[in-house]
């Protein structure tokens, strides 16, 4: 039997890199996926396979090679979400060397090493092969790292025998009140690739819609608003790990200034929330929200300029989108990624056509998808 768990990347509306450090930010699930397939093998086959097929990379460690390097393990503790000391991550660092991970890709490596903690930590020892694919462009600041976290442990939670399922649609079910578990555990891995993660990524794909979030509480937003946004992919690739460390260094130096700036992006992700909230569904009304949403994206892009990053290319699809008087954010960690375009409802299929030519044609690319669909999901094949 085949386990596969699709997870929902996300856009964050309002309040990235604040909400590391407590503030509230608003953020929404989008309906580009990230998959896990996990087939077990029979016990004497007596190996773990993973195959990355986003960044081509094939692993395959024998079991007794993992149970000498993660010694202390005597079982498997999937109700237990447990952080991976930084010991464990040295032993985790060896067992992916050993594979000959190419230098070109080592930056990919911690996503390997919160692979092998949650399958040990959720599976204990057993064979398997697993595949990850995902519809979302890596380290592009649309949660990719979560997606795949929340799809990991969902799959792994799967098979544990320790969740209960819901009834299915299309095939596909949701988790009862185990959903939490598969976003704690996600988070344990999101630890290990982002350092320090606030737990919105993680918290929106597995649950879905559009929230609020605020040190770890999670609160759903019920909007009728219809809300378009034009994702523009710079192509420049970047590490939140890095980004996020480097907004704490400034907060540091600078902890009074810092503290204004972060409790800044905090009241726009609070207007945010209060504008999609209370919209009214009549076109005069609709206008006036959507120039709202407009000016508070303006100034949430202005108070991350200033915390260190924006970037060139950020800076280019800022100043395309201006001349279409389209008002745009970075969103995730910046420092290249993506950037969100507001496109209101009076804005033509034709200008938008015109902007994504524009933009195209200085290297950027251009994508829509809907926004605030349902979070993590698991199906079965019983085929073999
Ligand atoms: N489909 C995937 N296959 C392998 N690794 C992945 C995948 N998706 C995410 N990762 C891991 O997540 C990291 C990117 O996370 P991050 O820098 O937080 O960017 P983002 O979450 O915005 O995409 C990658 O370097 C890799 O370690
Ligand atoms: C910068 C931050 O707010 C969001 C990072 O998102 P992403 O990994 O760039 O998709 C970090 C976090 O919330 O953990
Ligand atoms: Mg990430």
């Amino acid at each position: 039997m085949e386990v596969i768990a699709r997870a929902p990347g996300k856009i964050i509306l309002a309040g990235e890199h604040a909400v590391v450090h407590g503030c509230t930010a608003v953020a929404s699930s989008i309906d580009l996926y990230t998959s896990v397939s996990i087939r077990l093998r029979s016990e004497d086959e007596d190996t773990i396979k993973l195959l990355l097929n986003d960044i081509g990379l094939d692993f395959s460690w024998s079991i007794g090679r993992i149970k000498e390097v993660l010694s202390h393990f005597s079982s498997p503790f999937p109700s237990t979400p447990t952080p991976c000391s930084p010991e464990t991550v040295t032993s985790l660092t060896a067992l992916v060397e050993e594979q000959r991970f190419p230098e070109s890709k080592i930056g990919l490596a911690s996503g390997v090493y919160a692979f092998l903690w949650l399958y040990t930590s959720i599976l204990g020892f057993k064979p398997a092969t697993v595949v990850v694919s995902s519809e979302l462009p890596l380290g592009a600041g649309l949660g990719s790292s979560a997606a795949y976290c929340v799809a990991l442990s969902a799959a792994l939670l799967a098979l544990s025998d320790s969740v209960g399922l819901d009834k299915s649609q299309n095939g596909w079910f949701t988790f009862k009140a185990e959903a939490e578990l598969v976003n704690k555990w996600a988070f344990e891995g999101e630890k290990i690739i982002h350092g320090r993660p606030s737990g919105v990524d993680n918290s929106v794909s597995t649950f879905g819609n559009v929230i609020k979030f605020k040190s770890g509480v999670i609160t759903r937003i019920d909007s009728n608003m219809p809300l378009r946004m034009l994702i523009t992919n710079t192509k420049v690739g970047r590490d939140t790990k890095a980004l996020v460390a480097n907004v704490s260094a400034r907060k540091s130096r600078h902890p009074g200034t810092m503290c204004s700036v972060l409790n800044a992006i905090e009241a726009i992700s609070d207007e945010w929330s209060t504008v999609i909230q209370s919209h009214a569904v009549d076109d005069l009304c609709l206008s006036a929200a959507e120039e709202k949403l407009g000016e508070f994206m303006e100034m949430n892009q202005g108070l991350l300029f200033s915390i260190g990053v924006s970037h060139a290319s950020i800076e280019t699809i800022l100043q395309t989108t201006m001349k279409y008087k389209l008002p745009s954010k970075l969103t995730g960690a910046g420092g290249g990624g993506c950037v969100l375009t507001l496109l209101p409802t009076h804005v033509s299929g034709a200008v938008i056509n015109k902007l994504e030519e524009e933009l195209e044609l200085l290297g950027f690319q251009c994508f829509t998808a809907g926004i605030g669909g349902k979070g993590v999901q698991i199906s079965f094949d019983n085929s073999s």
